[in-house]
């Protein structure tokens, strides 16, 4: 028998160019007039989008309130969510990175309330996933939510974002390539449900960007759109999964650990992507292609690169195992001791 598996799916998803400019438009078109929207917004788009937003949603009857974002961890999340909850809204909408997104997502999932995904980076699969990423006192929680009902993105934004969060979107895509190696290993060594469709989207995002990796790297827009495609399918895999399990492996533990113990921590994708290198090579997998696709592209690919210490490097490897000890990879029960993990980031020139 066949068990019950329900898969939530974005209602709409539009990418093209100035949606910002008209954004009320779009939302008129799937939410009444009269209704209030509240942005989570971080302080720097803020300062370049915010007023647009708000006027294009005032234009067509909406009310606009904001809160700018703080981290993302489970105890600040709890706290917006309270604070917020006295507010009257119907509506919540995140509008810029992986950390606006991610805290909309889980406040609306909260207090069930609709929510609009409006990313302005090209940064992370998040903009599309039901999943939201909270960092917890010493390990990573990711949380059931709902996937966006409406996902807004203009590619002129993202074209003029800073070409570091667009690369480091490509970083989080690569990971696909060990974060599926590592799904198979755990359905084979540990019985764990195991979804092939799901699978083979997630690698294909990772596939048709590698094939984009020059384009991508320029900041074209043939590029950029390629990349954007790639990263809505990602979080269409973790909806049909119904967990992050296709876009998240070794690599991301490996990239949590380091956001965890570095002074200084890199973007989450630029993490992922020199992950990759390191788990790529304990699969035996052509772990140099990976690096080359990185440098290909402009993203890390070392420790210097990622700004970051080579201790701080060698201590995230052996922390990896704890970040989330339910989701087996090739870092098997145990993980990798001091002398592995130094092993492995020589070997792959990461440190
Ligand atoms: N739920 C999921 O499935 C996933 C969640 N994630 C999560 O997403 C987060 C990482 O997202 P990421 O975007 O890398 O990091 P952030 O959200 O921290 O954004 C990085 C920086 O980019 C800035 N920024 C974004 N857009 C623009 C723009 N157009 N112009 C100028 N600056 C801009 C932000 O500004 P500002 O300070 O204004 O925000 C911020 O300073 C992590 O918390 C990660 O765990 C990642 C992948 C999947
Ligand atoms: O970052 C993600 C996918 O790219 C989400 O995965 P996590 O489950 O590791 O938070
Ligand atoms: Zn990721």
């Amino acid at each position: 028998m066949i068990s019950k598996h329900s898969i939530d799916l974005p209602q709409r998803i539009i990418i093209g160019e100035d949606i910002l400019d008209n954004i009320g438009e779009q939302v008129l078109q799937i939410f009444n007039k009269g209704k209030s929207v509240l942005i989570l917004t971080g302080p720097n788009v803020y300062n370049k989008y915010f007023n647009k937003v708000k006027e294009s949603l005032e234009d067509k009857g909406f009310s606009v309130s904001y809160k700018i974002a703080g981290s993302p961890t489970v105890d600040y999340a709890l706290s917006l969510s309270e604070e917020v909850s006295k507010d009257r809204f119907d509506i919540l909408l995140g509008l810029g990175g992986g950390r606006s997104i991610d805290l909309a997502k889980y406040i609306a999932m909260n207090l069930e309330k609709n929510f609009i995904s409006v990313p302005t980076a090209a940064s992370h699969d998040g903009i599309t996933s039901p999943f939201v990423t909270l960092r917890g006192f010493d390990r990573f929680h990711s949380k059931p939510a709902k996937p966006p009902k409406l996902i807004l993105i203009d590619v002129n934004v993202i074209l003029s974002a800073p070409r570091r969060y667009n690369v480091a979107g490509f970083g989080d895509l690569i990971g696909k390539y060990t974060s599926v190696l590592d799904w198979r290993l755990a359905h084979k060594l540990k019985g764990e449900y195991y979804a092939d469709y799901a699978a083979s989207l997630a690698l294909m995002s990772a596939r048709h960007v590698s094939s984009y990796a020059k384009e991508i790297g320029v900041g074209s827009k043939d590029g950029i759109r390629v990349l954007l495609e790639a990263l809505v399918s990602s979080g269409v895999a973790m909806c049909i999964a119904g967990s992050s399990r296709p876009a998240s492996g070794s690599e991301h533990l490996f990239a949590h650990a380091l956001e965890m113990i570095s002074k200084n921590p890199p973007l989450h994708g630029e993490a992922v992507g020199v992950g990759t290198i390191m788990m790529s090579y304990l699969h035996g997998k052509d772990w140099k292609k990976i690096r080359n696709l990185l440098k290909t592209v402009g993203a890390p690919v070392n420790a210097k690169e990622l700004g970051v210490s080579e201790e701080e490097i060698i201590q995230s490897l052996v922390k990896s195992v704890s970040i989330r000890p339910e989701r087996y990879t090739i870092l098997g029960e145990t993980g990798l001791n001091e002398k592995a993990a130094e092993d492995l980031a020589k070997n792959t020139l990461v440190i």
